[in-house]
């Protein structure tokens, strides 16, 4: 028990370690999980074996890409890394005759004169192998970054091509996060693979000489190399290890440098004195990081020693046995010399060796990473191919769709049925988190139902070809994409396919009231909206929006997704665009707009009310108000209160609202759609109030 209850006591080393940072800011470590920790454990136990027999696999991976990325660089530096080897071995051989001659019989001169031709080949060797090393590093320069270039796009496509619910997955994110060296690493295994041929090459030529010397030596030069190289890989998994650990700690760290340096953040920062708040964590955070940072380099210094020791016994043994051999007269002084000469150059070869298959497998560690990204990549890819859609669908019509977020465990969307008609309006409203950009996420294709079908023309979505149904939809989101690019392309980028359109730039301008904003850009259309670079022009939240709009109108696609578009407008551009979208379904295309707007929804030609993911009521605003007890007639009304003048409010449901829809001047359900629904006193439309408990 006595032994139990004591190893019940320690806290988990990662415990011990959360600073209280972390858990005042993040809620907890920020320490990968318990599966990363097996993993971990499968590295620790990986031996000297195990690296020697996944070398030519990590040497192939490097040789392909390099191959890929310039074949004739990586054929000059093959060819100069085996010159090198040969030019090398040449070289101890011909330093062997040259002692030879010298320690031979005979006068100086004599010995000098016939040490000379020995002594010419050995300094034309030398010349020849610094000349092939630096074409090796001139081609080695060449590839590298080409191979890191083509790692890095391989990373970003990963990034670019897979589902929506990859990117918003923390597991995804986490691979993103260890796989952001690999590109880098891959780089640097090419330039490891060149040293660890030419020391390969080096150490060959050495332990042949030496072999051909004596072949005892040939063990014991072994056995100098070894406990170095069990050192370097304890030392590279321990780093390894602990860069994985920490990743998150880091990005975390990262990320509050960020916040203090970023422009948006920079009024709170100031006058919420968030600047010393975040500041202070961000040392505690780099204080523990800084523990584990001496916690490695405690464990290193100690291998390091370790294996210091075990190569000078080595060493010694080895010139022990050299020594031995003289006095047993087996060898001679002059093969002794060559012999010392071998030792050293095939040690250091060996040494260097090491180093390099050690940074190699530790480069290695990390270019997995990156293939374990690619390869989860390939299993979220978006599929490639599928049946083609309607270049102008009829309908999109949601058949019993429901819908749950990754990792959550409530539906965001629970049974919705619901066509989607073309050349028609139809608004999305409800309370907050009811559902409405989930649905319109499901319907721009970027999520599949979980149950239901989402049929274009009777296609249905999942079977689809992805690209053609993005290709149908253009997107004016909440949160849309502020481009940190020219005003031209911030439009334009909205059908990357068609960059040079004048005639549709200057519609699309027109359309969304960017025209009005052109004038005040210093630059026009070439204004860089970015602040962060020099000659950059920031744009108030309206004016971005009319870019939005610009942009989801020069897509020109059959279907527009409008998730309140005009939030950040004022009240006469919000009307005007809300006009202009209007328009837009009589020019064909459906418009789907998602709003808390509801004087705006009122000419829709279908709304539908969502609350807790559920389709409740769906019809025109006449018949929505209509609806005794209805949540779109209640959400309606009291937007409208807010506008009625004061005074005039007279509690819930007896409000001006109240009174324009139940008493003299209320629309009746036959009354014309277009009718505007009158709210009491002269105050402004509804349209321009928020919902009442919008967030
Ligand atoms: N990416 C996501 N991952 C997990 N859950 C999400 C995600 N996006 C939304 N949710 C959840 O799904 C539900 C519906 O959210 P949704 O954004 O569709 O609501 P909404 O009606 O558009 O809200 P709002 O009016 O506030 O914009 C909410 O409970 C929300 O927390």
């Amino acid at each position: 028990m006595g032994r139990t209850g004591r190893r019940r006591e320690r806290r988990p080393a990662t415990e011990r370690t959360t600073s209280t940072s972390e858990e005042a800011l993040f809620g907890g470590p920020l320490r990968y999980d318990t599966r990363w920790a097996r993993h971990e454990q499968a590295f620790l136990r990986l031996g000297l074996v195990t690296v020697a027999r996944r070398l030519p696999a990590m040497v192939r991976g490097a040789v392909r890409l390099a191959w890929r990325a310039d074949r004739n660089a990586l054929l000059l530096v093959g060819a100069a890394e085996l010159g090198r080897g040969v030019t090398q071995a040449v070289g101890l051989l011909a330093a062997n005759e040259v002692l030879r001659a010298l320690f031979a019989a005979g006068p100086i001169a004599e010995r000098l004169h016939t040490a000379l031709p020995a002594l010419v080949l050995a300094t034309a060797a030398s010349v020849a192998t610094t000349l092939l090393a630096c074409a090796s590093v001139a081609g080695t320069g060449r590839v590298e970054p080409k191979v890191e270039r083509l790692a890095t796009e391989q990373y970003l496509e990963c990034a670019t091509r897979v589902e929506l619910g990859a990117v918003e997955d923390a597991e995804f994110h986490r691979l993103l996060d260890g796989a952001q060296f690999g590109a880098a690493s891959c780089r640097y295994m090419v330039g490891h693979c060149v040293s660890t041929l030419n020391g390969l090459i080096a150490f060959v030529a050495a332990a042949g000489v030496l072999g051909v010397l004596h072949p005892v030596l040939l063990p014991l030069l072994v056995l100098i190399a070894l406990p170095r190289t069990w050192g370097a890989l304890r030392v590279a998994r321990q780093r390894y290890v602990s860069t994985h650990t920490w990743m998150e700690h880091t990005r975390a760290a990262r990320l509050l440098g960020h916040l203090l340096t970023e422009r948006t953040a920079a009024q709170e920062v100031r006058v919420h004195a968030v600047g010393r708040f975040l500041l202070g964590h961000y040392r505690t955070m780099s204080e523990t990081a800084e523990t584990e940072q001496t916690r490695l380099a405690r464990h290193r210094a100690a291998t390091e020693l370790a294996a210091a020791a075990m190569a000078g016994a080595a060493s010694l043994a080895t010139y022990g046995a050299l020594a031995a051999l003289l006095l047993a007269g087996a060898m001679e002084i002059s093969v002794a010399g060559t012999a010392v000469l071998a030792i050293r150059t095939g040690s250091s070869s060996l040494a260097a060796l090491v180093q390099h298959v050690n940074r190699l497998y530790e480069e290695s560690l990390f270019v997995g990473d990156l293939d374990r990204l690619i390869a989860e990549a390939g299993r979220r890819m978006i599929p490639e191919g599928g049946l083609p859609l309607p270049g102008r669908p009829r309908h999109v019509r949601f058949e019993n769709v429901t819908f749950t977020y990754p990792g959550s465990d409530r539906p965001a969307l629970r049974e919705v049925d619901l066509t989607v008609e073309t050349g028609k309006v139809v608004a999305l409203v409800g309370e907050n988190g009811s559902g409405k950009s989930t649905l319109a996420k499901l319907l721009a294709g970027l999520y599949r139902p979980d149950s239901g079908r989402v049929l274009w023309d009777g296609v249905d979505a999942a079977e689809a070809d992805r690209d053609d149904l993005f290709s149908r939809v253009a997107l004016v989101t909440q949160d849309f994409q502020r481009w940190p690019f020219t005003a031209e392309s911030n439009v334009v980028i909205g059908l990357p396919s068609r960059p040079g359109d004048r005639e549709r730039l200057e519609d699309s301008a027109a359309y969304s009231g960017v025209d009005e904003v052109l004038p005040t850009l210093p630059k026009g259309w070439r204004t860089l909206l970015a602040r962060q670079f020099r000659g950059g022009h920031e744009l108030s939240g309206g004016q971005w929006q009319r870019f939005g709009i610009a942009r989801a109108h020069y897509r020109s696609a059959p279907v527009l997704i409008c998730d309140e578009p005009t939030s950040a407008l004022d009240p006469r551009a919000e009307i005007e665009t809300f006009d202009r979208i209007r328009g837009l379904a009589g020019t064909g295309r459906t418009v789907v707009l998602v709003t808390h707007r509801l004087a705006s929804v009122q000419h829709a030609d279908t709304i539908c009310v969502l609350r807790r993911g559920r389709l409740v009521e769906q019809g025109t605003h006449r018949e929505l108000m209509a609806l005794p007890g209805g949540l779109y007639r209640e959400l309606f009304r009291m937007q409208a209160d807010q506008y009625a003048e004061p005074g005039t409010h007279a509690g819930p449901g007896t409000g001006a609202a109240d009174r324009g829809a139940e008493g003299p001047a209320v629309p009746s359900p036959a009354a014309s759609p277009e009718t505007p629904v009158p709210v009491a006193g002269d105050g402004p439309a509804p349209g321009t109030a928020p919902l009442a408990n919008s967030g």
